[in-house]
């Protein structure tokens, strides 16, 4: 067999204007000349970090026939201008995640700084591609992995088309330093545990699987090769693996859990109080601990209506019957109904009352307060249906000043409420009001929170002040109720000047 060509890439801006300063680029071949004939040094080149410079120069050798192995040393780690892995990737046919993972694991043995070596590792074609980082030390080491089990000429020949047995002959020849093991007899998995291993053999369980008394290591099937299978029809085992060959080497302990590793018994996995979310995160535990069931709070049940003669339902569209004006489409019962479905709580819609029809139509005075009482009919009876149904009830519209703006009175005087408040000084949201109205059977009362009709204002409202409150009925501690507080630099640009202020500071012109 002739020898493997090979090419080294030096990726380092100081080294591109100083090749003195290279000294990993020579280890790398000096390294693979100690190996004798086997290989031949065929290119080598210094770049920058730069991604076209090393594209171009590893796309070049790829094209070359005398070049079989690109090897690239520099440029992997977590620095801003260490490119490699994003200049070679793209590039790469086929990915070699197993050589990846030696390079990682032999470095790691060394130092944990090695997790932030960012090595890819493939194919070009027929060459084979692999990125070393810049340190000679870290060079010599993954060298020494990558010829140690004879791996890059089994990967280089079977990359040509070959079927390894040179490889496989020498490997068998070797001093045993490869491991090589026989399958004493594959075991059904459910048996595995139960039955003890004899040294020197392997076995093959799935993720997540008892390990066979006696065993300690796990290695992961990339990182072995088959060498031969069982052919006997009359064995339960045909078919099996019978001789594999381990690739990498690894310490015992290796892809274990012991038990207790995760949670021993008696930890705390979830405390009375925490909060169950819809990330899915709690209910895993619970699950993975093997609890089927916990007490938790009911989510409160809401019942939400919009007020307002020109408010038009999407769902039942009618013609607007009052002066001319066809009315405005609700849009806070659908806001509010989709902002608490995705949080989980259970929507009953009272729909949308009128508050008054145009004074301009009827403006008879007998008309006017007929079709008023109409309308606190109207309130009353969807009110009475909130209450009936739900925990907390929501409106929108009809809570400020005007002589249509039923909902303090309908509460107060229909439902002997109390209003808590009717107006906060914060815009949008200045006219939002709470009160509660009690339950008929003297168990309590019932929260009802009347939100500005103005749309934005409906739907701010709701997330500082109704959120937090349905939180509360929800059972969240204290401490979680509020939305989180955070500080912000508003920045606007008015009449030409930008103008920038900290929310809790005093604002200024810049
Ligand atoms: N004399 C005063 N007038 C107003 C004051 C005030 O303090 N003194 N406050 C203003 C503020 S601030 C707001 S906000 C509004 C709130 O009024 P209401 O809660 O009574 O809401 P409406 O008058 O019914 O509607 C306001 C606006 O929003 C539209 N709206 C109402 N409901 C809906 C809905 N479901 N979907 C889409 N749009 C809706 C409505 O057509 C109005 O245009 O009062 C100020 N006035
Ligand atoms: O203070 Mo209002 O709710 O216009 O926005």
């Amino acid at each position: 067999m002739s020898p493997i060509g090979f090419a080294v890439l030096t990726v380092s801006d100081q080294a591109s204007l100083d090749a003195e300063a290279d000294r990993s680029g020579p280890a790398i071949e000096k390294i693979l000349q100690e190996q004798g004939q086997n290989f031949a040094s065929n290119a080598r080149l210094i770049v920058p970090d730069n991604v076209s410079k090393i594209q171009n120069a590893v796309l070049n050798w790829a094209r070359q026939d005398d070049i079989d192995w690109i090897i690239t040393t520099g440029g992997t780690g977590f620095g801003v201008r260490d490119l490699t892995p994003e200049a070679i990737k793209p590039l790469l046919e086929r990915e070699a995640s197993g050589l990846v993972h030696l390079l990682l694991s032999t470095s790691l043995k060394h130092t944990p700084l090695a997790a932030l070596s960012r090595p890819v590792a493939g194919t070009i074609g027929n060459t084979l591609v692999v990125t070393l980082p810049g340190s000679v030390k870290a060079v010599k080491e993954n060298m020494q992995a990558l010829l140690g089990a004879g791996l890059v000429e089994h990967a280089i020949d079977l990359v040509k088309g070959g079927k390894g047995q040179r490889v496989h002959a020498e490997l068998a020849k070797s001093s045993g330093e490869t491991p090589r093991h026989e399958h004493a007899a594959p075991k059904p998995r459910s048996t595995l545990s139960h039955d003890p291993s004899a040294p020197g053999a392997v076995y093959r369980i799935n993720t997540g699987g008892p390990l066979p008394v006696g065993a300690d290591t796990v290695i992961m099937v990339e990182d072995t090769h088959l060498v031969s299978t069982i052919i006997d029809e009359a064995s339960p085992f045909n078919g099996e693996e019978k001789e594999i060959e381990t690739l990498a080497q690894i310490p015992a302990g290796e892809n274990v859990r012991s038990a207790g590793s995760d949670v021993r018994k008696g930890d705390l996995v979830l405390q009375k109080g925490e909060i169950i979310r819809s990330s899915g995160g709690e209910v895993g535990t619970l699950a993975f601990v093997g609890r089927k069931e916990v007490e938790v709070y009911k989510k409160p049940v809401v019942a939400i209506l919009s007020t307002g003669n020109e408010i038009i339902d999407l769902q039942v569209p009618k013609p607007h019957s009052g002066d001319g004006w066809g009315g405005i489409f609700d849009t806070n019962r659908p806001s509010l109904q989709a902002a608490l479905e995705g949080m989980g709580y259970e929507v009953v819609d009272l729909g949308v009352v009128p508050d008054e029809l145009s004074l301009i139509t009827y403006a008879t005075n007998f008309m006017h307060s007929h079709l008023r009482a109409n309308s606190i009919d109207a309130h009353v009876s969807a009110i009475q249906r909130g209450l009936d149904t739900a925990h907390i009830l929501l409106t929108t519209g009809g809570t400020s000043m005007g002589p249509t703006d039923l909902l303090k009175p309908v509460i107060e005087r229909h439902f002997s409420g109390t209003v808590h408040f009717g107006r906060v000084t914060i815009k949008p949201g200045k006219p939002t009001t709470f009160a509660t109205i009690p339950a008929p059977s003297g168990g309590g009362s019932k929260p009802v929170f009347a939100l500005p009709g103005n749309p934005a204002s409906a739907l701010v409202t709701f997330h500082i002040f109704v959120v937090p409150a349905l939180r509360r009925l929800g059972g969240w501690p204290e401490e979680s109720v509020q939305l989180p507080r955070v500080r912000v630099q508003v920045r606007f640009i008015f009449c030409g000047l930008s103008y920038s202020g900290d929310a809790d500071q005093s604002s200024s012109v810049v």
